[in-house]
């Protein structure tokens, strides 16, 4: 594997009874770089974190390649960010406690010294007096500070990987940024790639590296963060876009992209946009498009050479026949 990889994901598919939610995904981790993979609801983007760390739902079948595994080193090469602290945390210890047990079980260390590194991660995520907060129990902390201590357990065994699944969306936006700028801080600190699921694009461009966009359980786009949100190659990137509030042109409505995305069930032939895309031609229709490099990029759409600049625009005239402001 190239020095610059460090996890390859090659044709990754997981199917529930026979039916595909991830549809033969490839790409790479890189060393110390933010990924986020991006998408509307049900696009497979949180079982695609999930199976870097082995912790698929019941019932989840796979095929395809993850190397190397870490899944057999959860907690020490590769750990997780939830969505929900609370859940990450166990209400009947201390949290100190439970940063300590993390810390003993990968690493062959007297309880004072895991004590001691217990401490000294809640400190570097900014919980206050920590060697007394250590021994408060997940309830006695704020919202924020359990975000903070569940980043601390993430990284306190200084991992390659750190996945971070719906890590702010139960927090506003100030609180958002608290925490992704915590969360960067202690991956920066440990050197650990950070794998961050979002459907927020505000939140990719504030702070990823590269960005992949899925689309019903296919990549759609994959490229640096700053150029795919800079200039889309692939319509439907190009429809998240436009439904952010800055796209909103003054006295015009907030661009939306029609419809919702397929369930895995029931996915039209050709490109899974199609129904959605206006761009859409014959081709698309029938033809699932594969990824292909389109400047230092990887883009899945037939018509990216049709995509006018800025590509919004489409969205926008789009919104506009359907519903004129
Ligand atoms: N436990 C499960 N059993 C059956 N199907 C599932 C299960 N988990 C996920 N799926 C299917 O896989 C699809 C993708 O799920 P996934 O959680 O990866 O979506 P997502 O992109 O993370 O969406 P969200 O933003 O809503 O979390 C779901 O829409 C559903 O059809």
């Amino acid at each position: 594997m190239p020095s610059d990889v460090l996890l390859s994901v090659r044709d990754l598919r997981i199917a529930f009874d026979g039916v595909e939610a991830v549809r033969g995904l490839s790409f790479d981790v890189r060393p110390r770089e933010a990924l986020a993979i991006v998408g509307e609801s049900g696009a497979g983007k949180s079982l695609t974190a999930r199976a870097l760390l082995g912790m698929l739902p019941r019932g989840a079948t796979t095929s395809g390649a993850i190397e190397p595994d870490l899944s057999a080193h959860r907690g020490r090469r590769i750990s997780l960010v939830p969505q929900d602290a609370l859940s990450a945390l166990s209400p009947v210890h201390p949290v100190g406690d439970q940063l300590a047990a993390a810390v003993r079980s990968v690493a062959g260390v007297s309880r004072k010294e895991a004590r001691a590194r217990a401490v000294a991660a809640l400190d570097r995520v900014g919980i206050p007096d920590a060697a007394r907060t250590a021994r408060a129990y997940p309830h006695e902390y704020s919202g924020g500070m359990r975000q903070r201590a569940v980043i601390a357990m993430a990284t306190v065994n200084e991992p390659d990987v750190v996945v971070a699944d719906e890590p702010t969306t139960a927090l506003d936006e100030e609180r958002r940024d608290q925490v992704l700028r915590v969360l960067a801080e202690q991956r920066e600190a440990v050197g650990a790639a950070l794998v961050l699921v979002t459907h927020d694009m505000d939140v990719v461009r504030d702070h990823a590296d590269r960005v992949l966009v899925m689309y019903a359980g296919r990549l759609t786009e994959l490229g640096p963060a700053d150029e795919v949100l800079g200039r889309p190659r692939a319509p439907y990137t190009a429809g998240l876009l436009a439904s952010l509030p800055q796209h909103a042109p003054p006295g015009r409505r907030l661009p939306t992209l029609r419809g919702t995305p397929p369930p895995p069930a029931a996915l039209p032939p050709g490109c899974a946009f199609a129904p959605r895309c206006p761009l859409a031609a014959d081709p698309c229709r029938t033809a699932d498009p594969e990824p292909q490099q389109v400047e230092g990029r990887l883009v899945a759409c037939h018509r990216w050479q049709e995509l006018p600049y800025p590509a919004t625009e489409l969205f926008l005239a789009q919104k506009e026949e359907q519903q004129p402001a």
